[in-house]
Order: C-alpha cells, then sequence, then structure tokens
C-alpha cells in the first residue's frame, strides 16, 4: 500500500475562497493568499494579494524559501476555493447499486438489492474494484471526508480503509454489525462475533495511521432492527473504552419503526432503545431522521448526537422529508449524506440541491404545505446559504472535526476543492465555453447567484482540483 503522504513542500493558493463560516452566511475573499505548510495546515491568510506580494512579503514573514513553494493560482475570475465537501453517511459498499432500487422502500430494498450486494464484496477482488471507483467518484465530487459503512467482511472493510488511506481520502470507516433481520449468509453469529470484528478493524487502522488522523475507525450497528438487544450493549461498552465515532440509522421509514416497537416492547420510542442500550450520545451520528417525534428529538439534542440528513435517499425510498429547520432549532448538528445506494447520487452537491428542494414540501413544524401560512411555509425553507453550511462546516461538526476542516481559517487543514463555473461568452469563443459542463454564467450574476447556479445546475465538471491535507487528490 502506498503511503498517504503529505506534500512536503508548503503552498500558497491565490483568488477567491468561498465558505460558510456559521449557518445562512457565505463569506467571500477575494484577491486572497491563503498559505499552506508542509503538514496541509493552513498558517496564513493573506487579504489584498496577489503572486507578486505573496513572494515579496508572505514568504520572509514564513521563514519560506523560493524554491520550497508550490504556488496555485485560480486562472481566471469564475474560479475559487471552497472547502471540501463532508458526506456524513454513505455505504461504499453499496456503490454499485446506485440508481437501482425501482419502486422499493426500506425494507424491501434491504432484502431486494442490499444484503445481496454488501455479501458478494467477501470477494477481495471484487471489493477492491466497487471502493476504489467509489472513493475515486466522491473525490471527483469533492468530497474530502466521508463516514463509510463498508459490510460485516472484516478483510473487505480493512481494504476500505487501506484504500481512503492510499488514495487520501479522509475517511472513518464501519464495519457493520448486525445479528439479526439478514439473511442467514449475512450475520454476525453472535455479538462476541461482531464486538471481535469490530476491533480487529480498529486495530488494522491503528496500524496503518496510528493517531487515526486521516482514517478512522467508527463503531457500525447496522441499526435497531437488525442488532440485538446484547449487541447494542456490548457495542456501547466498546464505545465507552475506545470513545471512537458510532454511526448508524433511526427513523427513516414507517415499517421500520412499527418493527423497531415490535422488537424492543420495552423502547418508549425507537430514539430511546438506542438511549436505553447507551450508544445515544455525542459520539452518535444518526441517518434519516425522517419520522421523529417532538419528545425523540428533544432527547437526541439533550444527548448531543448528530443527524445525517441524506434528502436523496429519503425521496429515492419514499421515506419521507426530515425536519431539518426544526432539528436545527434544537440546536441539533445536522451535515449532509449521500446514503449511497438508498441515494442515488455520490455528490454531495447533489445532497445541497435536494435539501433546499425537498424543505419547500414542509411546513415548520411539520405537516402539508397546503395548510401552513406563508411565513411557516417560508421558515421551513432551506437557503442555498444554509445547505453549503450543512455540506461543510455542519458535517465537520456532525464528525466531531470543525477545529479541523470545513472553513478556511489558520489552525485548519487544507481540505479543499477548486471550482471552476466556465467562461462568460465574452470571454471565450462559443464554442469552447459550450463544452464547459452544465452552467452558463453570462457575466452579470452577482456571487451570490452564480453560487446558486453552481448549487443547481453544477457537478463534478466544475470541480478541478481537490486537496486532503494539502495532498491533490483529484485532479
Ligand atoms: N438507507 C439505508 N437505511 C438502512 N437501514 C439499515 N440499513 C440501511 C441501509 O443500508 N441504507
Ligand atoms: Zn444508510
Amino acid at each position: 500500500m502506498a503511503p498517504s503522504s503529505t506534500p512536503g513542500k508548503n503552498q500558497v493558493f491565490i483568488g477567491t475562497f468561498i465558505h460558510a463560516k456559521c449557518l445562512g452566511e457565505l463569506e467571500y475573499l477575494h484577491n486572497t493568499a491563503v498559505c499552506v505548510d508542509a503538514s496541509g495546515t493552513i498558517v496564513a491568510i493573506e487579504p489584498n494579494c496577489n503572486q507578486q506580494k505573496a513572494v515579496e512579503t508572505l514568504y520572509a514573514r514564513l521563514g519560506w524559501s523560493l524554491d520550497n513553494v508550490a504556488i496555485t493560482v485560480a486562472r481566471h475570475e469564475l474560479q475559487f476555493f471552497f472547502p471540501g465537501f463532508i458526506d456524513t453517511h454513505v455505504h461504499a459498499s453499496q456503490y454499485p447499486n446506485v440508481g437501482v432500487f425501482g419502486k422499493s422502500t426500506l425494507l424491501d430494498w434491504l432484502n431486494k438489492y442490499t444484503f445481496p450486494m454488501e455479501a458478494s464484496l467477501s470477494s477481495l477482488s471484487k471489493a477492491r474494484r466497487v471502493y476504489t471507483r467509489c472513493i475515486r467518484r466522491t473525490l471527483a465530487n469533492g468530497t474530502t471526508t466521508a463516514a463509510y459503512y463498508a459490510t460485516i467482511d472484516v478483510k473487505a472493510t480493512n481494504l476500505l480503509a487501506d484504500l481512503c488511506y492510499s488514495m487520501g481520502q479522509r475517511a472513518f470507516i464501519g464495519r457493520v454489525c448486525m445479528d439479526r433481520l439478514g439473511p442467514e449468509y449475512y450475520l454476525d453469529e453472535s455479538p462476541d462475533h461482531a464486538i471481535a470484528a469490530t476491533r480487529a478493524t480498529v486495530e488494522h487502522i491503528r496500524r496503518i495511521d496510528s493517531n487515526f488522523e486521516l482514517v478512522s475507525p467508527i463503531i457500525t450497528p447496522r441499526f435497531a432492527p437488525a442488532c440485538s438487544s446484547e449487541m447494542l450493549t456490548r457495542l456501547s461498552e466498546l464505545q465507552k473504552q475506545t470513545q471512537l465515532p458510532m454511526q448508524t440509522h433511526i427513523s427513516e421509514n414507517d415499517n421500520e419503526i412499527k418493527l423497531v416497537a415490535e422488537l424492543f416492547p420495552d423502547g418508549k420510542s425507537y430514539a430511546d432503545v438506542y438511549d436505553t442500550h447507551g450508544i445515544l450520545n455525542e459520539k452518535m451520528i444518526l441517518a434519516h431522521a425522517v419520522h421523529l417525534t417532538e419528545e425523540e428529538a428533544d432527547l437526541v439534542a439533550e444527548r448531543k448526537a448528530k443527524i445525517a440528513h441524506c434528502p436523496c435517499s429519503n425521496s429515492a425510498l419514499t421515506s419521507g422529508v426530515a425536519r431539518v429547520r426544526w432539528l436545527l432549532e434544537k440546536g441539533i448538528q445536522v451535515g449532509l449524506g449521500t446514503d449511497m445506494s438508498g441515494g442515488y447520487s455520490p455528490s454531495i452537491l447533489d445532497a445541497a440541491r435536494q435539501a433546499t428542494i425537498v424543505s419547500n414540501h414542509l411546513i415548520a413544524p411539520g405537516g402539508q404545505l397546503s395548510c401552513a401560512s406563508q411565513e411557516e411555509r417560508d421558515k421551513a425553507k432551506l437557503s442555498i446559504e444554509e445547505v453549503l453550511y450543512l455540506a461543510t462546516k455542519g458535517g465537520a461538526q456532525v464528525l466531531g472535526l470543525a477545529d479541523k476542516i470545513g472553513t478556511f481559517e489558520v489552525g485548519m487543514q487544507w481540505d479543499a476543492q477548486l471550482i471552476d463555473l466556465g467562461r462568460v461568452p465574452d470571454d471565450v469563443a462559443e464554442d469552447d465555453y459550450a463544452i464547459h459542463g452544465n452552467l452558463d454564467i453570462f457575466g452579470w450574476e452577482t456571487w451570490d447567484e452564480r453560487i446558486a447556479k453552481w448549487v443547481f445546475n453544477g457537478d463534478d465538471r466544475n470541480t478541478k482540483k481537490v486537496w486532503v491535507r494539502g495532498r491533490l487528490v483529484h485532479e
């Protein structure tokens, strides 16, 4: 396995930088230089700067010599740097199934498409093909960090960790734990077995990345219907010993919620089942949360658990619409997830787009548009600035990385993407700009309008370069 090297050179990036430091607001830093040291950490941000000024003043201040600095300059006005996207919920093992879900809903989708695909990745050659393509594709879409579910197979899960490490994607790697609900050929034989397997993955990752700086294990009970009470208790004990993060699903689909009530008759609610088993805490990332009750959302907030909002999946599998504004107003930290292959798109830009669109179908705190006042309808809607926050800094908070990634600030790591919105017609011959992706910029748009166009019509063709910890990982 090739080591995930840092570049070994200091770097300067010059141009426009855009990020969301707080919910609902984008900050634009034009004509700016961002200096990144050889470890991939931002060490200076200089406004009113160009290449010449950077060389003349910044290098001296930082003690850098000319021959040890690589410079990347945005090539024209419609290129800008943006923080790397953070996918807080994605099943790498389901990647071959993206788009293949027919009219199924969660429980039949799991049986028909998902469990057979995941089980088939015990073939390491197949796992390598699938995981390599998944990482390549998500990097190409600007995802610098992903919280992955792999499968129950330890060797294949460890391979996903190896590949993330060597391809340079920041990742959380979850060996899936499930001792019921799945087909016989795809189950943990006991909670003991699941604990040993999870520990084996933790130890493997410790060997390749001892401080979990790029790749970290994450404890992964699939969801309550697939885990016995003993399994949840044992995983909770493991989490308390290791202090590792955890991820699972909650309240995605009506039949799933009914199943939880049947399987855990003493549980007051779905969230209560996780809480009474000791896994509802600040390290837990809950995917979906579509149908949480008021009491459950209050409990999630009180325990400081996080939520991965997966709008693409929630629409594809007819699960419903999560009430993101309502969750945020309770103080819950929310990020975005593709949830491939419940979701069909590998792109967090797409998740951001869909987060705005599905929020239009809600009133606050929940219900049908037709019986809400205009004010209530407008309140539930998420803005472009808000969904870009969820895609970056919100995701960083969900993964416990808000001090490292998600915005451009001194001390943060250079996890970033260079976005190119194309050229305005005046600059370039018609037949040239026509091939630049799916966006047409005319030149009169404000920056906010340019960003809105990117969110609604942009795609990986606009993502020119991607870096993680200063290392160029996609071009
Ligand atoms: N969307 C989704 N929901 C789940 N609930 C349990 N497993 C899964 C899964 O793989 N995908
Ligand atoms: Zn999922």
